[in-house]
């Protein structure tokens, strides 16, 4: 491409040998013969829609033209029916969508596994055989298994309510550690609310489950010194790998068996994370696509992001990760609403480190912005770099560098980027990825991409790194991988950005904002991306902000009720 400020050529993948195998994947299908709902937090959910979901899954999985070769097999990542569904259909809500699963073209199979749904639904003993694994065992209970689809490769299919107080009777010894290891871990009278609980400690709630320790070929042998560290009323054991070795964290396990592990020294540092507050005095509305954002009350989410990072008493900044106000905010009111977010976050006792967001630059001119949000840099640039410690260095992306927003009309960087959108995106809308495939559905106006300049800084920065021996935290507003991402929410060259990356091996996390839902992957190269669940769409009450606790060997993001706490380890 090598554009203006440049974004230089979406590269085909070099290696374009057959793969040994393919396999459709499929998750939380969750179907049921009922109408429309809602979440928890007030998602919408689909009951009836999801099973034409699979259909369509099915016949592209089927169809050759799509999919070269066909699929050899698929998964299906539980949660076949919703608990939802009336319990005298559960029976043949389940036989519904395992026919739908068996159109599957060749009598390929489907490999299942439990959610908790479908043992909201029926016990196991009667869904295990209906799900028909091949656990190749005597034991009926037994949900886990492995299968290898060529020489090569093993697919390892766990149970991860093995140790659940799901699917079995109340009394069945299983069930009953599991109600107990529940009761010790969770105050909560309703064992489902994770109200009051900590960080990772969150996901001691019923409906999660571990899996057990009695798994046969597993080699356990009791500690030589007691017990460790370990959640109360745990007994530890450590697994052994078949080479005899300890895997590189402790686990636990209780009388059935559940793994967990924790950290007990002082984080180098911590720092909060807030991102899409798209604050605007403007009443509660939708996004695109139909999903309900809260204008007016996503600057409460902030207040208790700050209230809270205050009372943490311990963070040595913030990291703001986009979006400061909506774009329907009226334009006359932009400065003025900007300014008010800046003013919450003005209560915080740190720093606040800010990064533009489209809404930002729908609603204000980049130079304007860059002195709002007292970004560490000089002229007009909005990329930056600090480090908190010696062995850690913070690096700020604009995402936006090179866009068609922020820059005046007739700026040579809107014209290049416009023509680019004009190269990969047919419709007539840019901001939308219709008919787009893939990846390529990045290519809309509401994204960004790194110019040609910054990513030469930020190859000397995470050279310098490197020399350094620094470890290095990637933010931007735009995600950079697949994985933790949709697709239309990706950086327009963020294939670009990761080979600078991966020139080096000092980055170990990519944070981002903009895919309001969130995610979480582990690229190739084993950088972890996390992809910020937004403030914006909190329904009243709800908050989604965070802290992470950097250590020299991992990070630690403690989410508040819906940003999901995640572990990165490095
Ligand atoms: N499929 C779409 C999606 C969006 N638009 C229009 O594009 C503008 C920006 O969209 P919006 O959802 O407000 O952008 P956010 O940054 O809040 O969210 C990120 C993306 O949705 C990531 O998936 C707006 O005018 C939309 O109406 C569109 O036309 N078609």
């Amino acid at each position: 491409m090598g554009a203006a400020n440049g974004v230089a050529a979406i590269q085909a993948p070099a290696n374009k040998a057959a793969p040994f195998f393919s396999f459709g994947v499929i998750a939380d299908v969750q179907y049921a013969d009922i109408p429309d709902g809602r979440s928890f937090y007030g998602v919408p959910r689909y009951y009836r829609h999801s099973l034409a979901v699979l259909r369509r899954a099915v016949t592209s999985w089927n169809n050759t033209q799509t999919q070269p070769g066909g699929v050899s097999f698929c998964i299906n990542f539980g949660d076949i029916v919703d608990r939802h569904c009336p319990k005298d259909k559960s029976l043949s809500a389940v036989r519904e969508v395992l026919d739908a699963f068996g159109e599957l073209a060749g009598g390929r199979p489907t490999y299942h596994m439990l959610g908790n749904h479908c043992l909201y639904n029926l016990p196991r003993t009667e869904l295990l055989p209906l799900l028909n694994m091949p656990t190749n065992s005597s034991d009926s209970d037994r949900a886990y298994y492995d299968i290898s689809p060529c020489p090569g490769f093993r697919i390892v299919v766990l149970d991860a309510y093995d140790f659940s107080a799901l699917g079995r009777a109340q009394d069945h010894p299983t069930a009953t550690a599991a109600l107990r290891f529940l009761e010790e871990n969770n105050p909560n009278a309703d064992k489902n609310s994770s109200d009051g609980l900590a960080g990772t400690a969150r996901r001691f709630v019923a409906y999660n489950g571990g899996v057990g320790a009695r798994g046969e070929g597993r080699r356990v042998r009791p500690p030589a010194n007691g017990p460790r560290r370990g959640v109360p009323g745990v007994a530890p054991v450590e697994l052994q790998r078949g080479d005899g070795r300890r895997p590189p964290v402790l686990e636990m396990a209780a009388a059935n068996g559940i793994a967990v592990n924790g950290s007990a020294k002082a984080p180098l540092f911590s720092f909060g994370v807030i991102a899409d507050v798209q604050y605007a005095d403007i009443p509660d509305g939708r996004s695109f696509l139909g999903v309900p954002r809260y204008y007016r009350h996503s600057i409460s989410v902030l207040q208790r992001a700050v209230s809270r990072w205050n009372t943490h008493n311990n963070l040595k900044f913030a990291i703001n990760f986009g979006d400061i106000i909506d774009g329907f905010c009226p334009k006359d009111k932009s400065l003025w609403a900007v300014q008010k977010v800046l003013d919450e976050f003005d209560k915080f006792q740190g720093p606040t480190y800010h990064m533009f967001g489209n809404h930002c630059l729908y609603n204000l001119p980049r130079s304007k912005l860059v002195s709002l949000l007292k970004m560490p840099t000089e002229f007009d640039r909005a990329y930056y770099d600090f480090s908190p410690c010696p062995e850690f260095r913070i690096v700020v992306l604009d995402a936006y560098d090179f866009s068609c927003l922020g820059w005046p009309q007739d700026h040579p960087v809107t014209a290049a980027a416009l023509k680019l959108l004009d190269e990969k995106n047919p419709n007539s809308d840019k901001n939308s990825p219709e008919g787009l495939v893939g990846v390529h559905r990045r290519f809309v106006k509401f994204n960004g991409a790194v110019g040609k300049e910054q990513l030469s800084w930020l190859n000397d920065v995470l050279q310098d790194a490197s020399t350094n021996k620094q470890n290095v935290i990637l933010c931007s507003h735009l995600p950079m991988d697949p994985g933790a991402s949709s697709p239309a929410a990706l950086m327009w060259n963020y294939d670009e950005v990761m080979s600078v990356v991966r020139l080096y091996n000092c980055v170990k996390a990519c944070f981002a904002g903009h895919d309001h839902k969130g995610g979480h992957s582990i690229d190739s190269h084993g950088v972890h991306h996390r992809t910020l669940e937004a403030a914006l769409e909190c329904p009243p009450g709800t908050s989604a902000f965070g802290h992470v606790e950097v250590y020299p060997d991992k990070l630690l993001l403690i989410g508040s009720d819906r940003m999901a706490d995640t572990e990165i380890c490095f």
